[in-house]
């Protein structure tokens, strides 16, 4: 049994005589232990659907399963009771400012009838599980981000969930510290068995610790399946721009390069790190006698396998070019064709 399904869901806000379909007809399957992440451009319906999942938005049509029991048939009770076991965690922290971390977390608790002194141990445990135990009493205003998301996944945490839904939980911290964000959240997949569904706009969030994803656009799901397959041939349009944008990101002076030289057919090419790929591109200028321009060259972890990546500019000449394609796809790599 998977532990979240989702049918045939779809999302119609109604403002007066204003209609938005935020999403349409999504369908997808997330199992036990997985880090699945969910990844779109902004308004491509990304926390509608995460919110679809423990039904604070309530789908206009479809169903959501949880570990085979559909929310829709649910009466407001046993919602909540269900919700208990689906933690959430957002770019904003949402921690109570009035109340220092230990009361933060125990906040969940206590609301569950739980007294307070197991409440308070619990919760100490738990600062001690995201590394954050000396700041137990200090308030959120004391805090730096990353910290406070750290009280935020203990807080999360309390009520011992099944799922962990995060949405843009890593988008208002900086490089370092959305590394050990997402450092403690493989760790809290690994050693706790949660599952985790991840909502972001970064593919590098998704290619740090994802081992699934799903790629939403304009509320429809493009393109779905494993990590390493979809970084290693995106068929759909946004997955591509998602995974070019990105390494464009990594690789500054790079995209100065693919912002300038706007001529010619360009190529991705993708390759395991330890494969020889720069004997064959020299090797291929040598017999051709033409060089070719490197436009990306980037080395990304992707589901904990190091893939080099390239993005070439061929000449214009047709035959040259045919050429070129054809003597790269005989050593075996696999090209793709990359819009500007
Ligand atoms: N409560 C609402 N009422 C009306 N329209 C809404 C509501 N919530 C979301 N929408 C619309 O639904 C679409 C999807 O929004 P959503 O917030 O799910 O996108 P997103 O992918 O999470 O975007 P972002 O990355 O910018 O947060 C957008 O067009 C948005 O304007």
């Amino acid at each position: 049994m998977s532990e979240i399904e989702v049918r045939h869901l779809s999302k119609t806000f109604t403002q007066k005589d204003l209609k938005v379909d935020a999403l349409s007809d999504i369908n997808l399957t997330v199992e036990k232990g997985d880090i699945y992440g969910i990844i779109g451009m902004s308004g491509a319906g990304k926390s509608t659907l995460v919110r679809c999942l423990n039904f604070l938005e309530k789908p206009t049509e479809g169903q959501v399963f949880i570990e085979g029991r559909e929310l829709g048939s649910m009466d407001e009770k046993q919602l909540r009771k269900q919700r208990m076991k689906i933690a959430m965690i957002f770019q904003n922290f949402n921690l109570l400012g009035q109340k220092n971390s230990i009361e933060n977390i125990c906040f969940p608790l206590t609301i569950q009838g739980k007294p307070k002194k197991e409440a308070r141990k619990r919760a100490q445990e738990l600062l001690e599980t995201v590394g954050l135990a000396e700041k137990a009493k200090s308030y959120p205003s004391q805090l730096s981000g990353g910290q406070k998301q750290r009280v935020a996944i203990a807080r999360a945490l309390a009520c011992d969930p099944s799922i962990l839904l995060c949405d843009e939980a890593t988008s208002a911290l900086d490089p370092q510290t959305t590394e050990s964000i997402l450092g403690l959240l493989k760790e809290i997949n690994e050693k706790l068995g949660i599952t985790i569904v991840i909502i972001t706009h970064q593919m590098a969030v998704i290619q740090k610790i994802c081992n699934r994803v799903a790629i939403i656009e304009n509320g429809h799901l493009v393109e779905d399946g494993l990590v390493t397959d979809i970084f290693a041939h995106p068929k759909s349009h946004a997955a591509r721009e998602l995974i070019l944008r990105d390494a464009r990101g990594e690789v500054s002076s790079a995209a100065a390069q693919v912002d300038e030289i706007t001529e010619g057919q360009k190529i991705r090419i993708v390759f395991s790190e330890n494969s020889a790929f720069e004997p064959v591109i020299a090797n291929m200028i040598l017999q051709f006698g033409h060089p070719v321009n490197i436009l990306l060259a980037n080395t990304r972890n992707v589901g904990g396998v190091a893939k080099g990546e390239m993005v070439l500019q061929l000449p214009d000449d047709r035959d040259l070019r045919f050429k070129m394609e054809n003597y790269l796809k005989d050593r075996g790599l696999e090209l793709e064709e990359v819009d500007d």
